[in-house]
């Protein structure tokens, strides 16, 4: 790419087919840090297909990833320069929500210099948590666990799949609150969420997926037209919301 100035997060094609006949293939997108980036689109659009293309959580074409100019080409570079939350809620049931949270740190050792797991743990609500075992837990907590795990990274890449999936209406906020600070402090975050009023609300840019393509991508007044609405999503704005087409 031209663009190699910017900082944040690139890639030049993706292409993943499944013999299902979904998939994705979409081409130059350029994730600039600084921002809270949604990825937005109906059921089966390729929103969880992209992010694990990105992350090489599944096997896709994946051609020129780079962040700032400098190409990932190994796991380890990646797995340092780009956390992830899976859309799948698991992790090891009989270990302490400390441990999970501990875990972001493996791809440097375990060392954690700063200690990002304590203040994660503090920031995601999980301090009386946190000698629970994981597999004790609700859904919501679970959820917020994982969450701290990929925070801990602090990678300067965040993808995360729905992370407020299961949230009760206070860690929703809270969450996306969290995600908002990260891209302030200067990461790349990129979420992808179904509500589009909280999506407006908190992030900064969206890129709309539809069929595995982008169709639209900029600010939400570019992206969310009424045209996108009423195609892509089968939903028009009232002065209440949206209602079904
Ligand atoms: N492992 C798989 N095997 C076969 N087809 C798959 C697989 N995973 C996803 N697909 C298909 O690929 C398309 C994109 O799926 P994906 O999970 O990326 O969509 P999504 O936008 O994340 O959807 P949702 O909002 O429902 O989570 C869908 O048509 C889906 O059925």
């Amino acid at each position: 790419m031209t663009e190699a100035a910017i900082t944040g997060l690139s890639v030049d094609r993706i292409v993943k087919d499944y013999p299902s006949g979904g998939g994705v293939d979409v081409g130059a997108i350029q994730f600039e840090a600084g921002k809270l980036i949604a990825l937005i689109g109906p059921n089966g659009a390729g929103k969880s297909t992209l992010i694990k293309a990105l992350v090489g959580a599944l096997d896709a074409q994946i051609n020129g990833l780079s962040y700032s100019g400098t190409a990932i080409t190994d796991p380890r570079q990646r797995a340092r320069l780009l956390a992830y939350l899976s859309q799948t809620r698991t992790g090891p049931a009989l270990a302490s929500v400390r441990d999970v949270v501990a875990l972001g740190r493996f791809p440097f050792g375990g060392q954690d210099p700063e200690g990002r797991v304590a203040r994660v743990i503090e920031q995601l609500g999980l301090t009386a948590l946190t000698d629970r075992r994981f597999g004790t837990l609700s859904g919501g907590e679970q959820a917020r666990v994982l969450l701290g795990r990929a925070l801990a990274v602090d990678a300067p890449v965040l993808l995360v799949d729905e992370p407020t999936a299961s949230l009760d209406p206070h860690y929703v906020l809270r969450i996306l609150e969290a995600l908002r600070q990260e891209a302030q402090r200067g990461r790349t975050v990129i979420v992808s969420l179904h509500d589009l009023a909280l999506a407006q609300r908190y992030c900064d840019t969206a890129i709309v997926l539809s069929g595995g393509k982008i169709v639209a991508q900029g600010s939400f007044e570019t992206a969310l037209t009424p045209d996108i609405l009423r195609d892509v999503f089968r939903i028009r704005q009232t002065p209440n919301g949206y209602e079904p087409q």
